[in-house]
């Protein structure tokens, strides 16, 4: 077994069961400093499971998930997020009535108390970070819209934004590009590629495409189970994945 400490996120044995179905199986994968790793396979696979499990929404039953080395299964959701672990859910959970500057600046983190000049620094750093995240996302001209005015797409990118401004080490994306035209797809790939020069980035997708596009590794979930693992090339032409997967 590789050496867990070596990875950012080393996932070893981990098992789920509900009422004794295994919905995630003995299952290890391990993921680099700066990669980003999909997470393909069938439905009812176990994919959204294992990032429930990462995020600390989903308890494990066995095995364990550990983050720069520190385990997360003992964790509780608040504390994994504080660790570094950011997760966008499939649908947008942005303030609808609030504008894109607001929705990125409440997701600014809180913790230190401020006063006076202290807070004026504060406001500064936090106006500096908005512009630079709302300009990463493709929003830099939408600022002060209300985020209900915004396209689909541009709500997928503001909730990727509010999860950027925390800095996580770890951003989990559960399908980011269902719903969007083939223009914001696109963008939504140079968008990836672009924040996993300071992070890693795992993402859960259906559209095979984009997977090409983005996938530094890809691994193939089927019934809980790793059932394949490596760059889309050659699992594309893995004739276990095509059987269960990409035949169909
Ligand atoms: N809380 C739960 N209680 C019982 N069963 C669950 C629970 N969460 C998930 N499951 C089951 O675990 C299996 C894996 O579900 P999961 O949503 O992780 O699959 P998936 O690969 O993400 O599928 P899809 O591609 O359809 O989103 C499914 O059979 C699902 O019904």
């Amino acid at each position: 077994m590789p050496n867990a400490t070596d990875f950012l996120l080393a996932v070893e044995d981990l098992t789920v069961s509900f009422d004794g179905f295994k919905a995630v199986d003995n299952l290890s994968f391990y993921v680099d400093e700066n990669e980003l790793r999909v997470i393909i396979g069938p439905n009812g696979a176990g994919k959204t499971t294992v990032l429930d499990l990462i995020c600390g929404r989903t308890r494990a039953t066995a095995g364990s998930i550990r983050f720069r080395g520190r385990e997360l299964t003992a964790l509780r959701e608040y504390e994994i997020v504080r660790a570094g672990v950011g997760r966008k859910f499939q649908n947008p959970s942005i303030y609808e009535d609030l504008t894109v500057f607001e929705n990125l600046e409440i997701s600014f983190p809180r913790g230190r108390s401020v006063f006076g000049a202290l807070a004026f620094k504060r406001d500064a750093e936090v106006i500096e970070r908005v512009e630079a995240v709302a300009e990463s996302i493709f929003l830099a001209d939408q600022l002060n819209r209300r985020a209900e005015l915004l396209s689909h797409g541009q709500k997928q990118w503001l909730e990727i934004g509010m999860l950027l401004i925390q800095q996580p080490d770890l951003l989990m994306l559960d399908e980011p590009v269902a719903g969007m035209s083939v223009a914001e797809r696109v963008k939504t790939a140079e968008l990836l590629h672009r924040i996993c020069a300071d992070r890693a980035v795992l993402v859960i997708e259906h559209d095979m495409k984009f997977v090409e596009d983005i996938a530094h590794k890809v691994t193939v979930l089927h019934q809980g189970k790793r059932l394949s693992e490596g760059p889309m090339h050659a699992v594309k032409t893995d004739p276990k994945v095509i059987e269960v997967y990409l035949g169909h």
